[in-house]
């Protein structure tokens, strides 16, 4: 049987003064998926996310909530919801009637209302805590009673908007936990903006990378960060080492820093100027003249720079005049100056197209859409 799909976006465009924001973009959410848009600011993510919620039409293109055209509804038409960054509580109204305004205003009975206002409260770890005004909440608290009140109103569909953004780091990331441990017993859907890769890896099943109003690539947490199709979804999703050169049809890989590179590398082989990622973690380093025999690729770097990082030291090296990382878990008796051997399994690192010097991706900057 195919999957239900909550969410269809197909070729939506939004424009600003005639600027596009977001670019023909076609998205598809199967139910009970906890999907990420994550990208820069400004790449349209909001955007894409109120267009979904109704708060925003498209210009061009259709949205399709559960299988129903939504396009010309209001939110209040949709079966989605909204938990917005800020959280959007009345001050001047308890805990329980903050999370029981939107039943208000769908005149469920009261009974029936205190019952879901209590049930919503014991889903979001709160119970008893009704009487409350938000005065007298944590952050944290707060945001979780933001949650309960979209909560309450059984969406098919949850739309969160960056709504870990206001707290601590700590808190965030108990609440990421707590979130993803929700939408796992609900198995409800969860479409959730941030721009933050790692709360976005961790808590979902897929990831859409979205970058100047298109998303880039989209795909489960693994996928998009051992195989990024870009340079710029490789760059985003944590620090990796990239060297320009040439890809051949058969895969393999020639730079003019690092000689020829034998061996199959990730990625899909053509012909032309490409880029080689490879992630710290996949990185080696040996004494030299202890170099690691299983690895096609090897050759000497000197040490240039150490971070020690708590539970892991990252080390920097310059090898052949190319800037490579390399992770090692712990402490490394490795300091500035050292020479060593560097080598990698060709298979741990990515060929992607080369974007060219324009690309912000390579310049390291990011562009408005
Ligand atoms: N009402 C508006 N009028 C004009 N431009 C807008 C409006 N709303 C958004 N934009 C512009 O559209 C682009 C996309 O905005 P959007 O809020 O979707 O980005 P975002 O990826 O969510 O960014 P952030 O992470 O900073 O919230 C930005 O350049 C923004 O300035």
């Amino acid at each position: 049987m195919p999957e239900q799909i909550d969410v269809q976006l197909d070729q939506v465009t939004k424009r600003y003064e005639g600027r596009t924001v977001v670019d023909r973009l076609s998205l598809s959410v199967e139910r009970g998926t906890f999907l990420s848009i994550l990208g820069p600011s400004g790449c349209g993510k909001t955007t894409t996310l109120r267009m979904i919620g109704g708060f925003i039409t498209p210009d061009e293109g259709s949205v399709r909530i559960a299988g129903e055209d939504v396009t010309d509804l209001p939110p209040s038409a949709r079966s989605t919801s909204m938990v917005f960054q800020d959280y959007a509580l009345f001050p001047h109204m308890t805990v329980a009637d903050n999370i029981g305004f939107g039943l208000r205003m769908q005149r469920v009975k009261r009974p029936e209302a205190r019952e879901r206002i209590e049930k919503a409260l014991s889903m979001v770890g709160l119970a008893g805590y009704g009487r409350r005004k938000p005065s007298q909440l944590s952050g944290g608290q707060r945001q979780r009673i933001a949650l309960a009140r979209s909560l309450v109103l059984h969406p098919t569909i949850l739309l969160l908007d960056e709504p870990l953004g206001a707290l601590d780091a700590q808190i965030r990331k108990q609440m990421q936990f707590e979130l993803k441990q929700l939408q796992t017993s609900l198995g409800q859907t969860f479409v959730y903006v941030t721009h933050d890769q790692e709360e976005a890896m961790t808590m979902s099943d897929r990831v859409a990378i979205m970058r100047g109003g298109v998303i880039e690539q989209l795909g489960t947490p693994d996928e998009v960060y051992d195989h990024p199709r870009t340079l710029f979804v490789a760059q985003f999703l944590g620090e990796c080492s990239s060297v320009r050169g040439r890809c051949e049809e058969n895969g393999s890989f020639f730079s003019d820093t690092l000689g020829r590179l034998h061996g199959r590398i990730t990625g899909v082989p053509f012909s032309g100027p490409a880029v080689l990622c490879i992630r710290p973690e996949n990185i080696v380093f040996s004494p030299r003249g202890a170099e690691r025999t299983d690895h096609a690729f090897s050759r000497p770097a000197v040490i240039r720079q150490r971070m020690f990082k708590g539970l892991n030291t990252w080390l920097c090296a310059d090898c052949c005049g190319e800037r490579i990382i390399c992770e090692v878990i712990g402490k490394s008796a490795l300091r500035e100056g050292d020479e060593i051997s560097l080598s990698f399994d060709p298979q741990n690192a990515v060929i992607v197209p080369d974007p060219g010097e324009e690309d912000p991706a390579v310049s390291g900057q990011e562009v408005e859409a």
